[in-house]
């Protein structure tokens, strides 16, 4: 089941799964999001929800970078795009230093650059700009697509029960990833649009579509935060659909390389969104990944891209059976 099919042994699944209310503050915004300050521009963040991959979750790093940029510029200035480029594998053992640099402070537009720091190099460096809400004379966006309201589908924890009821025998390491869904550790709820697509159970073009939203509460007034909440979300089952046209095949190495962002309308990322996302390519052992992230009432937020590294286990000789 895309980025919950993991590589590695683990527990049992948990029989009764721990609910977690609506009414609870998302730890995206107690913990995941909270920085410390250590010097001017230098910050410290705390790792939450390590994929079994064992590194660091790019969303994770990327909205804790774009929370330590913010954290420069006036409050009327609201982050319109980010850029940035994974270079190292995060260590989740050993917390994340941000270094801000202020590339520039205009009338309308600041540009700020942060490095992501651990034992001393950079794991990730994202450039962000921030611009003054203005009046456009331009207008224009395309129209969310059809799809039915969340509350009609399934969650993934009730997907995940029901494919574990189909197929008991599941590999360990799928259990795992699965567990690590119904324990809530994922900040993120999910509703996938298609259900038998998300599961893998068919192949299909690699398009995709699922509602979204930060697990709790945030409320609404911060702008500031609802952005770098969808920054972490937007990584989230996002290159695993340059997986979905082919039967299920050995992934030994899958990771973001690049990802940018443009924010377009405000929007609370703690209500459902819209994620319609598409691969448009893939070769050379990288794969390309578009999103839309949509508001419900039609209004499209933001707008994703990302490529990422993907190696697959070499295929048996089967010359030799
Ligand atoms: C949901 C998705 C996510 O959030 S992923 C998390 C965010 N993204 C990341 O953590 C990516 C961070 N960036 C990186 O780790 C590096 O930039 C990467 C992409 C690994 C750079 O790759 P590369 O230059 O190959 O690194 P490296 O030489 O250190 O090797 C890493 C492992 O890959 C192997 N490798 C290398 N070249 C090849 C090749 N041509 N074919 C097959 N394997 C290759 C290396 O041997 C090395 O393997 P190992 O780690 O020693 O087992």
């Amino acid at each position: 089941m895309s980025e919950h099919e993991e590589h590695e042994d683990g527990d049992p699944l948990p029989e009764c799964p721990p609910m977690v209310s609506r009414d609870l503050k998302s730890i995206l915004v107690t913990s995941v999001l909270q920085l410390e300050e250590i010097d001017v521009g230098l910050y410290r963040g705390k790792n939450h929800w390590i994929p079994l991959s064992r590194r660091l979750f790019g969303g994770q790093i990327i909205g804790q970078a774009l929370v330590a940029a913010a954290k420069s510029v006036g409050d009327h200035l609201y982050a319109h795009s980010l850029h940035c480029y994974f270079v190292r594998a995060g260590d989740p053992d050993i917390p994340v230093l941000y270094n801000v640099d202020r590339v520039r402070d205009g009338r309308s537009f600041c540009v700020r650059s942060v490095k992501a720091i651990q034992r001393g190099e950079p794991i990730l460096v994202l450039q962000a700009s921030f611009h003054l809400d203005q009046p456009s004379p331009l207008m224009h966006q395309f129209s969310m697509p059809e799809v039915p309201p969340p509350e009609d589908l399934l969650s993934l924890e009730d997907l995940i029960r029901f494919v574990l009821g189909r197929k008991p025998d599941l590999e360990q390491k799928v259990k795992q990833g699965f567990n690590k869904v119904l324990a809530n550790e994922v900040p993120i709820e999910v509703r996938p649009v298609n259900p038998l697509q998300f599961s893998r159970e068919v192949t299909t073009e690699p398009k995709r579509m699922f509602w979204v939203r930060a697990r709790g509460h945030i409320g609404e007034g911060n702008m500031k935060l609802h952005v770098c909440v969808a920054a972490y979300i937007s990584d989230y089952s996002f290159l695993g659909t340059t997986m979905m046209s082919y039967p299920a095949k050995r992934v030994k190495m899958m990771a973001s390389l690049d990802h940018a962002m443009w924010f377009h309308n405000t929007f609370r990322a703690d209500e459902w969104m819209l994620y319609e996302v598409n691969s448009p390519w893939a070769g050379g052992s990288r794969g390309l990944v578009q999103g839309r992230l949509w508001r419900r009432d039609g209004v499209l937020a933001a707008s994703c891209c990302q490529e990422g590294l993907i190696r697959l286990t070499a295929p048996k000789d089967r010359s030799k059976l």
